[in-house]
């Protein structure tokens, strides 16, 4: 049998190795390995050096249970989805048994994590400037997808790009959400109805996520509801899918497999299709002048145009990045939003059914308002177009959206990096008496913040109406006590446009169907993937409400009022513009419609405020007397 002989360039060279030309072969590559090893020592040591910098500035900090050298934290962050909880919730116990602040590291990489409120002020609001986006971690996933779009973007281009995008969803957009809202939950109910009173399940989830994915759609870009159903679940979903498992699964970026490429082939095919639509759009525009603009992607192209920017490849993608993140901004957070509303208004509807068994309408408390709320804003057979301002009176189902939002937490974790200042001590005011040192990721605690209530495991809309758990909270936090959509210059761009969709979703849904959720007691909160939605998706079945049912819930307590009232003696400021602000808080805008000075002692009131407002303040403010008087119905067709 004949030998097989291996070639080798290394045993070559080493036969040759005297040789003269063997030598200066062999230079580059000496120069080369040399090279590479002085890069690699340098880094290394500039690296240890900054690990001792920083962790002499975090001394004092307690660490989190579990930490290994060099790996850090990781390996209780991975497994912990084991106990079916996850990184999230794992930093919490740390929060619960260490202390409020607590030090934690990832693969070298140190950072801390926090949930008090003035914390989250400090990183959000007063020292935002020192804080970028961490897109070492947690956004690295992502970034093929969103680029430099605003999410993702920092410094000047996202302060740029903020003044171009924030107007496109803030103005008259907001007005469109109704409508276009109101004809996505119009398909979904006519879908839903094939299954109401037949004992299917649905899961609901799946169809929010495509409702929002509609709605954004239509709101941005003029998508036609086939056209999204179309484009969105072959390319955009799944690039999102494959990112999310990314975030777990960090080697799948690198790794040549069959999904990394079909993930590079969505995404161009996905910005092919966007820039092609851009295109069209702005031929037109070029061609007919200025038009009303039809979608947010009008108003941010007439943005552009004010700008005097020139329309080139850049802006092109630029753009295209900046799409793709309202895409993705807008539907997967405000679908777990309704997702987990249905989910309480369902439990609670079972609870009361329970108790009320028998009673007339037999209705739970909490979907028994928003249903009324429904009725008032769009009729009692939906047969009103209702506008902005009937959607902004829905302040109850506000309420159960808010309460939803803060019981989940749907995003229950921001992270940044510290990048400014020099020295030890480079946010020298740092949070909760701790200076930060720079390069350190801050985990700001949303889901911690939001489970500093009283009774937090509990679903209590009541908390977000006026005078309610959250008006109680000193005014210096107030607003930090509550970041779903986190606080300051970087807070979200879409929230109003969320609440303002979410509301005429959940309460037109919940006017048509009653939902029973299959397997309630064993629904848990995925633990793997932001935003947080139910593990496995919300199986629920539906039987379509009667009008009569959705007529006996309308809800007394709620109905507007005028109330005088007198408070006697002195006291602690103005109590008239102390409600008047607290109205204006809760968009309530109610003004006051007059107010009389009565004797030396006591003042009398008159405003517009609710039942409950006036009765909460009237308990906490000490008033002596207080007369209320029916206001005319506001929405004579729904009170019985
Ligand atoms: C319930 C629904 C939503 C929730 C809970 C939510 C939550 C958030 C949070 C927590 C951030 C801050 C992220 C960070 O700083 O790392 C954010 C930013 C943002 N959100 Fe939302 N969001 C929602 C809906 C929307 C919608 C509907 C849109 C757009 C149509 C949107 C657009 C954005 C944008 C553009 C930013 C980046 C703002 C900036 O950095 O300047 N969001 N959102």
């Amino acid at each position: 049998m004949a030998a097989t002989t291996h070639w080798s360039p290394l045993a070559d060279l080493l036969a040759d190795a005297g040789s003269a030309t063997t030598l200066l072969r062999l230079v580059p590559v000496v120069l080369l390995g040399g090279g590479l090893l002085v890069y690699i020592i340098a880094r290394t040591a500039l690296f240890i050096k900054d690990y001792m910098r920083i962790s002499r500035a975090l001394a004092k900090i307690p660490t989190a249970p579990g930490s290994l050298p060099l790996l850090g934290n990781v390996i209780p962050m991975i497994t912990c989805v084991r106990r079916n909880i996850g990184a999230w919730d794992l930093m919490e116990e740390w929060l619960d048994n260490t202390g409020p602040i607590v030090k934690f590291s990832i693969l070298g990489t140190q950072g801390v994590v926090f949930r008090d409120p003035s914390a989250l002020k400090r990183v959000f609001q007063t020292g935002y400037k020192m804080y970028e986006k961490d897109l070492d971690v947690s956004y690295r996933p992502f970034l093929p997808i969103l680029g430099s779009g605003l999410v993702t973007a920092d410094g000047a281009l996202w302060q740029k790009q903020r003044m171009l995008m924030g107007p496109a969803l803030r103005v008259d957009v907001l007005d469109d959400i109704v409508t276009i809202a109101k004809k996505a939950v119009d398909r979904l109910c006519e879908k839903l109805a094939h299954h109401a009173g037949k004992g299917q399940s649905v899961n609901i989830e799946e169809e929010f996520r495509l409702l929002t994915l509609q709605v954004i759609g239509e709101a941005v870009l003029s998508m036609a509801p086939e056209e999204c159903d179309r484009v969105f679940p072959s390319l955009y979903l799944p690039v999102m899918n494959e990112a999310n498992h990314r975030v777990l699964r960090p080697y799948r970026m690198y790794l040549p497999t069959p999904e990394w490429f079909r993930f590079r082939t969505r995404m161009s095919q996905l910005n092919e299709y966007l820039i092609d639509l851009f295109r069209r759009r702005w031929e037109s525009r070029q061609r007919l002048g200025r038009q009303k603009p039809a979608d947010i992607l009008d108003r941010i192209m007439e943005a552009i145009e004010e700008s005097g920017a020139k329309w080139d490849a850049a802006l092109e993608t630029q753009l295209c990045y900046e799409i793709k993140t309202f895409l993705l901004a807008g539907h997967e957070t405000s679908a777990a939003m309704l997702t987990w509303s249905t989910f309480e208004l369902a439990m609670n509807e079972k609870a009361t059914n329970k108790v009320q068994a028998g009673a007339p309408g037999g209705c739970g408390r909490v979907v028994l308002r928003v249903v009324s709320e429904a009725e008032a804003a769009f009729g009692l057979r939906s047969e009103k177009e209702a506008n902005r301002r009937n959607v902004d009176e829905m302040i109850f189902t506000l309420a159960v959206l808010k309460e939803a939002l803060r019981k989940y937490s749907v995003v229950p974790v921001v992270t940044r990096k510290l990048v400014r200042g020099s020295g030890a001590a480079d946010d020298p005011v740092g949070v909760l008496g701790h200076p930060l040192p720079k390069g350190i990721m801050v985990a700001c605690h949303l889901q911690g913040t939001h489970r500093l209530y009283e009774a937090p495991d509990e679903f209590r809309p009541e908390r977000f109406m006026p005078e309610g758990e959250y008006d109680s909270f000193d005014d210096a936090i107030r607003a930090y006590m509550f970041v779903p959509f986190i606080q300051g210059p970087r807070n979200c761009l879409g929230q109003h446009l969320a609440l303002l969709e979410a509301r005429v979703v959940l309460s037109l849904l919940h006017k048509r169907f009653k939902f029973r959720v299959v397997d309630g007691d064993k629904v848990t909160r995925m633990p793997t993937v932001i935003p947080v939605g139910p593990t496995g998706g919300l199986n629920v079945v539906l039987e379509q409400r009667t009008d009569a049912q959705a007529k006996s819930c309308w809800d007394p307590p709620f109905l507007p009022v005028r109330a005088w009232w007198v408070r006697v003696g002195t006291h602690r400021g103005d109590l008239a513009s102390r409600v008047r602000q607290r109205q204006l808080a809760h968009g309530r805008g109610g003004a006051m419609l007059g107010r009389r000075q009565a004797g030396i002692t006591s003042r009398t009131y008159e405003c517009d405020l609710h039942f409950m407002a006036l009765s909460h303040a009237a308990t906490s403010e000490g008033v002596a007397a207080l007369v209320v008087a029916a206001k005319p119905p506001r929405y004579p067709n729904t009170v019985t």
